[in-house]
């Protein structure tokens, strides 16, 4: 792999399993320097290609003495690049290094403060006392390995920092990564740029004028086809790609009859007409809807819904002779979640979309933004000059409004939704709230419920509001918005949407429940 067109000043993470070590990646971009995560079982000969200018250890839920703790190889201390140890990083490298990893009487859990000792580089611009830090563990180190010195303590960790400073290679106890370590970022770049003396120069400007060449040099004179949602992700693919090859380029969008009121035309508007990118838009609501119909479970949907995307874009590409490559809109915790020294998760929800397009098409691969985070994408595509309206716009789930719909999809419970659907957005809008939240949409119930309009009695539909707040989709919260809002909104869709008579709030956070419905 050529990692010379990405940054040369690079640091390497190795991933002993944290729940922090995107974290840690997340913290050193901030700080504009370019970091890889890579699971600690990567090999030395791997580690010197790799040049990194530092190596930082991460966290991870084993202890040293465990029987199958992991471990890396000792020679990762003698290649001359400065090491910093986190927490069980840090127990690793005492216990490979020859100094004593003890279980501590005390776990040390949450807040704790910090007393410097020894005022190294590390420690530069921190306060000498009551530095407040974050420990997460229940091990501690009990004797120093040879040429260490303690930088810092705490109540209960005798040694919270150590360092041996000839060989370059930091540790400390607690966690730099987290927000609850108030210095942690002045020690991290110290790490960066005063130990590895790395320049910051990771931008997104960088990123994108690297990118460019890097896609011009592959392709070649080659045709590249993406599947283009008008999300924030296969956008910014779409964009870049398209500043790379201009009209070897061409984008297919999928009209599922599951998209959102006005979707079909403002993704045509904005990609043809504005930005004259070479888009197919194929419309395959029958075909879609025709398979949904009689179908409830939300799996059997996902799954159709998934297998009929496949369908529709290998025929499209049959038509297009000469194309080679297929863009995705990878990102970087896809791949790490791909890597991680974690096993995988449990499968909650099939998301797949085109997902499993590049097993079955013979097209090679083109995965520009794999290295980034979602904020760094939406970085890329203000670089780029996509709209803010695209940029900023709510993730919206590949199957879209099919698992929206909870129970049978039809055209008139479709139009139901996108009705309803389309008045919360406006008001959202209207009341500068939607970008104060993570997502926002209406989902279409099951059930009916009595109710009182103009004298008669009705017997309808209810429709559930979930606006949520979240920072990764990971977990979230339901968004405490105003009353008057939910109020407009909640009248709003009972007396425009034919159909519906009632309107409920969702105030479930995720876990233990999700973000969507299905
Ligand atoms: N209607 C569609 N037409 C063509 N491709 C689609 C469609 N819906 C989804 N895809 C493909 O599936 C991929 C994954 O969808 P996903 O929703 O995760 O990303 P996105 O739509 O690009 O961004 P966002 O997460 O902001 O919605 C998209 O990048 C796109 O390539
Ligand atoms: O591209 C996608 N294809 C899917 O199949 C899919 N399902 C859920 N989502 C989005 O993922 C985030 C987490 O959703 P859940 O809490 O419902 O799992 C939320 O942002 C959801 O909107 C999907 N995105
Ligand atoms: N957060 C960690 O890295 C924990 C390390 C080790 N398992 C301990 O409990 O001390
Ligand atoms: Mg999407």
């Amino acid at each position: 792999m050529d990692w010379d067109h990405l940054h040369k000043d690079r640091i390497l993470i190795l991933d002993f399993g944290s729940q922090y070590t995107q974290l840690i990646a997340r913290r050193i971009r901030e700080s504009h320097v370019y970091c890889e995560i890579h699971p600690c079982t990567m090999d030395p000969s791997s580690v010197r290609a790799f040049a990194p200018k530092g190596i930082v250890l991460s966290g991870g839920p084993s202890s040293v003495h465990d029987p199958d703790a992991p471990m890396v190889d000792k020679e990762l201390f003698e290649l001359g690049v400065p090491v910093l140890g986190i927490c069980y990083g840090m127990q690793l490298l005492a216990h490979l290094l020859g100094g004593r990893v003890e279980k501590a009487e005390q776990r040390e859990y949450g807040p704790a403060v910090l007393q410097v000792d020894e005022p190294t580089v590390l420690f530069q611009d921190i306060e000498r006392e009551d530095v407040r830090v974050w420990m997460s563990h229940g091990d501690r180190i009990l004797s120093l390995p040879p040429g260490f010195r303690t930088l810092a303590h705490s109540d209960n960790s005798p040694v919270a920092a150590m360092a041996d400073v000839e060989r370059s290679i930091y540790a400390v106890q607690f966690h730099p990564e987290v927000a609850h370590t108030p210095c942690g970022r002045t020690l991290l770049d110290n790490f960066l740029f005063q130990i590895c003396r790395c320049k910051p120069t990771w931008t997104m400007r960088s990123f994108v004028e690297s990118s460019i060449e890097a896609v011009r040099d592959k392709v070649g004179r080659d045709r590249v086809l993406c599947a283009l949602s008008g999300g924030v992700d296969s956008s910014v693919v779409a964009v870049l790609l398209h500043k790379a090859i201009g009209d070897q380029l061409q984008c297919i969008f999928v009209n599922n009859g599951l998209l959102r009121k006005g979707e079909a035309e403002t993704v045509e508007r904005v990609f043809r007409d504005h930005f004259e990118i070479n888009l197919v838009t194929v419309d395959a609501t029958d075909l879609f809807l025709g398979r949904l119909q009689g179908v409830t479970d939300p799996e059997q949907k996902r799954k159709i819904i998934g297998n009929l995307f496949i369908e529709v874009f290998e025929k499209e590409a049959a038509k297009l002779e000469g194309t080679r490559y297929l863009a995705q809109g990878t990102l970087y915790p896809d791949v790490i979640e791909s890597v991680s020294f974690k096993g995988p998760s449990a499968t909650i929800k099939t998301h797949h979309n085109v997902g499993g397009l590049p097993e079955r098409m013979q097209l090679e691969l083109i995965e520009p933004l794999r290295e980034l985070f979602k904020d760094e994408v939406r970085m890329v595509g203000r670089e780029l000059g996509l709209p803010e309206r695209i940029i900023m716009r709510h993730p919206f789930p590949g199957p879209g409004l099919a698992i929206r719909i909870i129970g049978e999809v039809t055209p008139e419970r479709l139009r139901i939704l996108r009705e309803a659907d389309a008045i919360v957005l406006e008001e959202l809008e209207a009341a500068n709230w939607y970008d104060r939240v993570w997502q926002a949409f209406a989902v279409l119930l099951p059930v009916r419920s009595v109710g009182v309009m103009g004298d008669e009695r009705t017997y309808e539909q209810v429709v559930a509001l979930r606006a949520v707040e979240s920072v990764d989709a990971m977990t979230a919260d339901w968004a405490r918005m105003p009353y008057q809002l939910m109020a407009r909104i909640s009248n709003r869709i009972i007396n425009e949407v034919a159909g519906v008579n009632r309107v409920v709030y969702d105030i479930s956070s995720k876990p233990p429940s999700t973000i969507e419905w299905e």
